[in-house]
């Protein structure tokens, strides 16, 4: 095929994919999209005689048909992308001495947002660039972070963008396994595709301000400035002045990338003076004054080869996706989760389509859905759930809305390898010289049914199995030996009692219980008195504890301490603690002054603990110190700010942690 026809090729093949794409049923994965998007770039700037006409690559992607249609005051467009740090160097040298802000390429769709007088009158979405959909009433009852008033005068339009935080996406998709939403941009895009907002009430959006159109008078000229004033939630803005500067935080932001309770799909980098930015004008479809960085994809596609119906600690036969392996979110993925059967069924998935595969962050990849059923050939096949135990044989029971299935016989041997499997974890006993694979065969030869059995292992009986020498079964009895002392916190979340959490062990330790059986035996309502604890937890606790019973019995006559352990203990307040009293929330990345180094978040808090504080999680009215480390985020600061917080620099607080002598031992 000649060039020419290739260009053709390729630029037909986008129009039909955008077409698919902003009808809201997308064919292919983005990062499949944008290859072929790059593809057709790079022929036409080395043929740009063959340019097609149009050109797809000089037109706004548009949804086909547009319901109220409104024209934008000034066209709403796309971004010029980079995958390289020359791209950045480029951007930069087209600007010389000009300030430039990096913030990250918030994943949902654009709007804008039309004030008069300082009353919201219009919310627009982007639409094909120069008319837009009125979504006024959606915006109104479902977004967050847009006011309902501002105090100016005159005509203001704000630009950002309009998401679905990824809480929001989880806790409904938990709450409708009947009908999930695929991913948190789509869902933005179909909740302000509703007719009615009471329908999608439940599908809240947050918006982020990234633009200010107006020339209001008094405005700051800097960007994120002007808008916190006018009362906007603006994502991280940050000031950078060379390229070197701008790819330093665009790694930052691509690292902390998983933290951050929205999707991102790059960073933007844009002049910092509004002035500038309006001054250096458009391409066809594209600022000059802006640059989008992409990262890496957390969707693709590919083949579901197969599904397995696996059993886990609880009993619990959940199915699991076999894949064509596909990299995506930085690994390999071969597998993934595919939830329950009526997830399944709510996505309409079988063996053999091709479907879209997430992995964001550090969540188990999961089937988000199938993409075009259309391509199927006839010669895919149902996922049909089994109706007995893989393992055991044992008829399988449904439970919940979901329809889980569960295996309650409770000598399955999956279930028990499973269960040896968690024991010896890390978050528990901890027991790292022996594998998933060897405990298994230990099981599988009958000297492992339950955790106290670690306890009774010898290097002899180790050594009596082909594959294990003298120097491994050492390692391996020496592990065990160091798991002893496991505690009452880890030896619960070992025991994986359903619906109690790593962090019900930790506020029962909190909360005074000294062992294990002092748990057992406090009853109901001696647990749902521990902050947090509901009844069905407490429950679930008594039940299996009190099943457990002689296995605690036999863990202990090994030696094995089921006692609260002094690091699991709320910390002992010094004498003339510097903090007592005082709710603090800590931001930023905290280093150790002494050494330089990074200390974790978890470990610093501790010591402000010590020093007698209340630790929480984000700023509020009863917020004392807001304590900041490097790199800390705007909305943070300002909320801080408007409710009266005071802001300390990590520095003072290491002072003072030192001045305390809270800094030894
Ligand atoms: N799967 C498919 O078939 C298919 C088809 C078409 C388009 N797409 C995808 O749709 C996306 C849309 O491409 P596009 O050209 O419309 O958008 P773009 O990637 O050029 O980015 C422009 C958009 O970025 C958003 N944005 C987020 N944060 C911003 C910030 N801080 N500053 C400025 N803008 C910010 C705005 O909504 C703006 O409209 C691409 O990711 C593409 O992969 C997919
Ligand atoms: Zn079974």
């Amino acid at each position: 095929m000649d060039v020419g026809e290739r260009i053709q090729e390729l630029a037909d093949r986008i129009v039909v994919l955008r077409d698919a794409y902003y009808r809201g049923s997308p064919a292919v994965a983005d990062a499949e999209y944008d290859v072929i998007e790059d593809e057709l770039r790079t022929l036409i700037e080395a043929n740009p005689e063959l340019a097609p006409d149009p050109n797809p690559l000089e037109q706004v992607g548009a949804p086909a048909v547009l319901h109220a249609p409104i024209r934008h005051s000034r066209p709403m467009l796309s971004l010029d992308k980079a995958t390289r740090p020359e791209q950045v160097e480029a951007f930069f040298a087209r600007f010389p001495g000009q300030a430039v802000v990096v913030m990250p390429k918030l994943d949902g769709l654009s709007l804008a947002l039309v004030y008069e007088n300082g009353h919201l009158v219009r919310a627009i979405t982007r639409g094909d660039g120069t008319t837009g959909d009125d979504v006024t009433p959606l915006v109104r009852a479902l977004a967050d972070g847009v006011p309902a008033k501002l105090d100016v005068p005159g005509r203001v339009e704000v630009r950002g963008e309009a998401v679905m935080l990824r809480s929001t996406f989880t806790a409904y998709n938990a709450a409708h396994p009947d009908k999930p939403l695929i991913n948190p941009r789509g869902a933005a895009a179909g909740t302000l595709r509703a007719k009615d907002p009471a329908t999608v009430a439940e599908r809240r959006l947050q918006f982020l301000a990234f633009d200010l159109l107006s020339d209001v008078e008094n405005t700051d000229a800097d960007l994120e400035r002007a808008l916190q004033d006018l009362g906007f939630t603006v994502a991280e803005m940050r000031h950078c002045d060379d390229a070197a500067a701008a790819q330093a935080v665009i790694s930052t932001i691509e690292q902390r990338r998983n933290d951050l309770d929205y999707d991102l799909d790059g960073a933007v980098l844009r002049l910092a003076d509004r002035d500038a930015f309006a001054a250096a004008g458009t391409r066809s479809s594209s600022p000059r004054g802006a640059l989008a960085f992409k990262f890496a994809a957390e969707e693709k596609t590919t083949i579901l080869a197969d599904v397995v119906w696996d059993v886990g600690k609880t009993g619990k036969i959940a199915p699991v996706a076999w894949l064509e392996p596909v990299f995506v979110g930085g690994t390999t993925v071969t597998r993934a989760t595919l939830a329950n059967q009526e997830v399944i069924r709510a996505r309409g998935i079988k063996i053999g389509d091709t479907v879209l595969v997430r992995r964001a962050g550090d969540v188990i990849p999961f089937v988000a859905g199938v993409l075009d059923a259309s391509k199927r050939t006839g010669a895919e096949k149902d996922i049909v759930p089994p109706s007995v135990c893989p393992s055991c044989g044992e008829e399988l029971i449904e439970q919940g809305n979901s329809r889980e299935l569960f295996c309650v016989n409770a000598a399955c041997p999956a279930q028990t390898v499973r269960r040896l499997i968690h024991w010896a974890s890390r978050a528990a006993a901890d027991i790292d010289a022996i594998g998933g694979v060897w405990i298994e065969r230990l099981a599988e030869a009958g000297i492992l049914e339950n955790p106290s059995d670690f306890y009774h292992l010898t290097s002899e009986k180790l050594l009596e199995f082909d594959r294990i020498g003298e120097i491994s079964a050492t390692r391996m009895v020496d592990s065990i030996d160091a798991s002893r002392q496991v505690g009452l916190r880890r030896a619960m979340i070992g025991l994986a009692i359903p619906m109690a959490s790593e962090g019900t062990a930790a506020r029962l330790c909190r909360a005074g219980f000294g062992s294990l059986e002092d748990v057992a035996d406090a009853g109901v309502d001696g647990l749902v008195a521990v902050e947090d604890i509901g009844p069905k937890v407490a429950a679930s606790l008594i039940e299996h504890l009190t099943r457990l019973r002689p296995e605690l019995e036999r863990l202990r006559e090994a030696g094995v301490s089921l006692d609260v352990r002094e690091e699991d203990l709320p910390p002992v307040v010094a004498a003339g603690a510097p903090l007592a009293g005082k709710t603090v929330v800590v931001t930023g990345s905290i280093s150790d002054p002494r050494s330089g180094e990074k200390v974790n978040r978890p470990a610093f808090q501790r010591l402000c603990e010590r020093a007698g504080a209340t630790i929480a999680s984000s700023v509020s009215a009863g917020t004392d110190l807001l304590i900041t480390g490097a790199d800390v985020g705007a909305a943070k600061l300002t909320k801080a700010d408007k409710l009266g917080v005071t802001v300390v620099d990590q520095s003072e607080i290491w002072h003072q942690l030192q001045a305390a002598d809270l800094l030894n031992g």
